[in-house]
């Protein structure tokens, strides 16, 4: 069996893992309510506030046969850095098969400034590239090494602006980013409320309609909020608290209209963070496979929300979402970010960085049958190395 003989971080701007990372005018970037609202400067735009400071992570592992596997997350240089200053030592001289002691390993060792946020993106982006490389030795796409199909296809509901465009076509439902929070006050409430009626009104009575809060919001908020819209048939309300207040969580699912699903996690990691949410009322969780902790932590997220009756809807993040979709009962559906800038037509997620990087058509994806992710490096994407272990002023890694 080969080994890694090296790993290798790169920086990207624009696009890409860091979705945020998008120039003027994207619909991303428009007014969208945010913790950061209640400071008025940063209410128009969320790049203002520096949504997109890190930018696109990419990692490559490089097995001793020549072969190479890479993963993609956001954390741009600090990312960069931590995988080859500090997590490449786990990585390389090992088997291409010793995922989960790699990952082990990388975890406890970061532990004592890690746990969540950048350290664990960082180790996504490794375990990503991981499993993609074990794939491209294998010659086996990566959903059959997670035990293979339960389903024939992926069907999705949308995310952006335009969900009645999404209707026509053929997603199963849409996403509205919410757009004023609480500070706002109750001008702001009619708007958001206004706005979600007059798409009910462009999409029908039997499209699946929710909204993406995206932590902005208090529980008093999301209550009236909640209420109000239940009468347009909201079927969830996604991220409408701070992902540290699990209490408040408990609080929101008391008060939240019987029907409506309490829905949270892209910002959250690990097992024990999905304990907390899955314990305290959060009905569906939305882990981002780069951001929580990759392929390999997902797989135990995954099993302990089964265990809870909870289903796992992935936070976008394109292919690596899609082969562990199709290989989960509990994962039903698949997200769908549209990024093109106006939301008007499908395009690729993670665009400009991957070649070949499928999208749905009719609101469906047969995943390809490729080795790994089956995706390549668009070679005309330039990836800067800013940490490489080759520059001599660079540390020596122990181990
Ligand atoms: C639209 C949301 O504010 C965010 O940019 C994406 C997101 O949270 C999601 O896709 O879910
Ligand atoms: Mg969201």
């Amino acid at each position: 069996m080969p080994r890694i003989r090296q790993v290798r971080a790169y920086v990207v701007r624009g696009g890409g893992a860091d979705y945020h990372d998008q120039g003027a005018g994207h619909w991303i970037d428009d007014h969208i309510a945010t913790p950061m609202a209640r400071y008025p400067q940063y209410r128009g735009s969320r790049q203002a506030f520096g949504i997109n400071v890190l930018g696109t992570l990419v990692v490559q592992v490089e097995a001793d046969d020549g072969t190479v596997g890479f993963g993609v997350t956001t954390g741009g240089e600090p990312g960069a850095w931590i995988v080859e200053r500090h997590l490449a030592r786990f990585v390389e001289g090992q088997p291409v098969t010793d995922i989960e002691r790699m990952w082990d390993q990388m975890f406890l060792a970061s532990v004592h400034y890690g746990r969540k946020g950048l350290v664990l993106n960082a180790i996504s982006g490794v375990d990503l590239a991981l499993w993609d490389l074990l794939g491209r030795v294998r010659e086996e796409p990566v959903y059959q090494l997670l035990g293979g199909a339960v389903r024939d296809e992926l069907v999705f509901y949308a995310t952006g602006p335009r969900p009645d465009l999404a209707r026509q076509l053929g997603f199963i439902g849409g996403k509205l980013p919410l757009r004023h929070g609480p500070a706002e006050g109750s001008d702001g409430l009619r708007a958001n409320l206004a706005a979600l009626g007059a798409m009910r009104e462009k999409v029908g009575d039997d499209f699946w309609l929710m909204w993406d809060c995206w932590m902005a919001l208090d529980v008093d908020y999301a209550t009236r909020l909640a209420h109000a819209a239940d009468d347009v048939g909201l079927r969830w309300l996604e991220e409408p608290l701070l992902p540290d207040d699990y209490w408040a969580h408990a609080e929101l699912r008391r008060r939240l209209p019987a029907r409506m699903l309490l829905t949270a996690g892209e910002h959250e990691a690990t097992r024990w963070g999905f304990r907390l949410l899955l314990e305290h009322g959060v009905d569906i969780i939305q882990p981002d496979v780069g951001w929580c902790g990759g392929i390999t932590e997902l797989l135990r997220i995954s099993a302990l929300a089964d265990a809870h009756g909870k289903a796992v809807v992935p936070h976008g993040s394109s292919v690596y979402s899609y082969h562990f979709v199709l290989s989960r009962p509990n994962s039903p559906f698949a997200e769908f970010l549209m990024m093109h800038p106006d939301a008007t037509e499908v395009v690729p997620m993670m665009s400009p960085l991957l070649a070949d990087e499928p999208v749905p058509r009719d609101g469906r994806l047969t995943v390809p049958d490729r080795p790994g992710f089956g995706v390549e490096l668009n070679p005309d994407v330039s990836l800067v190395r800013p940490f490489s272990r080759e520059d001599p002023r660079a540390p020596a890694t122990t181990g």
